[in-house]
């Protein structure tokens, strides 16, 4: 199908938040958009009306339709979409962060092209839930040698992003979908546009300090959601739902956020008001989004790839780590720390390997080896208290 007139963009990923949030928003600002997705079935779904429809959760599960929308298999149609990344005016990534890898071969073998074919320069961006993930994409594709940065720099800019929005899946008015919030938030890195006063994407927020904003996001909505599903998880729960519903543990995850909130206003300077705005409005209005009739959001899903979600820099060691750089206390998050190393969910790759590296290494190595946390040091020993108290 050809859109003539309009301005193309490609995005790699069309799971819930490549067509929840990023397609969605792109199709408001007027884009024709191919997704490209290592999944058959979703490439066929798209492509059988060139159109999808996401259900508003705030609405009454009123349906929105996407259309002018097709896609491409990363698998089966790679050439297609190397001579994509030639035309197009703007390049997202929602594949989750492991998964660029991925993507990197083929963006750098498309972005090289376009290079030779003298094209103008195109914005991409990577929009995961991840700490400063264009810049881990930029890097990916360096690694390929397919492109150095020098070629990188002539052929596009490279804005990271801080990425907000609850997108559902699930059955909704009979029908299987995604469901999408009102509420939403794209932070783009304004230094890395070329032109400053740009706005490629409208509503979409430009920001000067985009490793604050995204920390902020990460560190206290993610953290919010990971550590009240994994001690919902450990307390027999299935539904984020539910774990949120549950006083107990509300009391002590909004107590990790505060810890996290006091770390991040004197890292970044933000005042005790903007964060407590903040917490008002991302996350405290936000228990309304999950007490809705219909939503069912599994504590699978929010609590995914432990490994990653340990890490140093996510959303739970990371404000950690940045608490105790200003002498801050941290119990709560460690406590969230040791409830996510007891997170043994059978279908979950991550959490399989972690527990096979429990059972084979120990506790205090598996500690040490996700979260950098050196053995004998207090942060490591309270993680390691709670755990063996849990
Ligand atoms: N779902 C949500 O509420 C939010 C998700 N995010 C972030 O957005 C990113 C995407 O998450 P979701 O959409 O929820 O995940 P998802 O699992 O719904 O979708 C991911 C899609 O990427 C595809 N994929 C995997 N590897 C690929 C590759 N190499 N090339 C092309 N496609 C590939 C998968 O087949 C799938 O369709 C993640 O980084 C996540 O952390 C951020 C904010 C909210
Ligand atoms: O996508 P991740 O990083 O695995 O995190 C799990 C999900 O939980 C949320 O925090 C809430 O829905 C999303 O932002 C995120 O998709």
């Amino acid at each position: 199908m050809v859109f003539l007139d309009m301005k193309k963009a490609l995005i790699f990923g069309a799971g819930k938040i490549g067509q929840g949030f990023i397609g969605d928003l792109l199709h408001d600002n007027g884009y024709e958009i191919t997704f490209a997705d290592v999944s058959d079935k979703v490439v066929e779904e798209i492509d059988k009306n060139n159109s999808y429809n996401l259900f508003l959760t705030n609405h009454n599960y009123e349906e929105k339709i996407i259309d002018n929308v097709s896609a491409l298999s990363l698998i089966k149609n790679q050439e297609e979409i190397i001579e994509l990344v030639t035309e197009v005016d703007i390049i997202t990534t929602s594949v989750l962060k492991a998964n660029l890898t991925g993507v990197a071969p083929v963006l750098a073998k498309g972005l090289k092209k376009r290079l030779e074919k003298g094209r103008n320069k195109v914005i991409v961006m990577a929009c995961e839930n991840a700490i400063l993930a264009t810049d881990t994409l930029v890097n990916l594709m360096i690694d390929t040698r397919i492109v150095t940065m020098n070629e990188l720099d002539k052929i596009g800019t490279y804005p990271n992003t801080g990425v907000d929005r609850f997108v559902f899946g699930g059955v909704y008015n009979g029908k299987e979908g995604t469901a999408v919030s009102d509420s939403h938030e794209l932070a783009i890195e304004r230094q890395k546009l070329d032109d400053l006063d740009s706005e490629p994407i409208k509503g979409a927020k430009y920001v000067d300090n985009l490793e604050a904003v995204l920390k902020r996001k990460i560190y206290l909505v993610n953290c919010w959601l990971a550590i009240t599903s994994y001690i919902g998880y450990v307390h027999g729960y299935k539904m984020v739902n539910d774990a949120l519903r549950d006083q107990d543990i509300q009391t002590i995850v909004k107590k990790a956020v505060h810890e996290s909130a006091a770390g991040l206003e004197k890292k970044f300077n933000f005042s005790h008001e903007e964060m407590s705005d903040y917490i008002n409005e991302m996350i405290i209005k936000r228990y309304d989004d999950y007490n809705q009739t219909g939503i069912e959001d599994p504590i699978a899903r929010v609590a995914r790839q432990p490994i990653r979600k340990l890490s140093s820099d996510d959303r739970i060691m990371g404000p950690a780590y940045i608490a105790s750089e200003y002498n801050l206390p941290n119990n709560y998050l460690l406590y969230g720390a040791a409830h996510a190393f007891k997170y043994d969910n059978a279908d979950d790759e991550e959490a399989v390997k972690m527990q096979n590296y429990i059972q084979k290494n120990g506790i205090e190595n598996t500690i040490e080896n996700i979260s950098g946390l050196e053995i004998g040091s207090d942060m490591f020993n309270i993680v390691l208290e709670c755990y063996n108290n849990i």
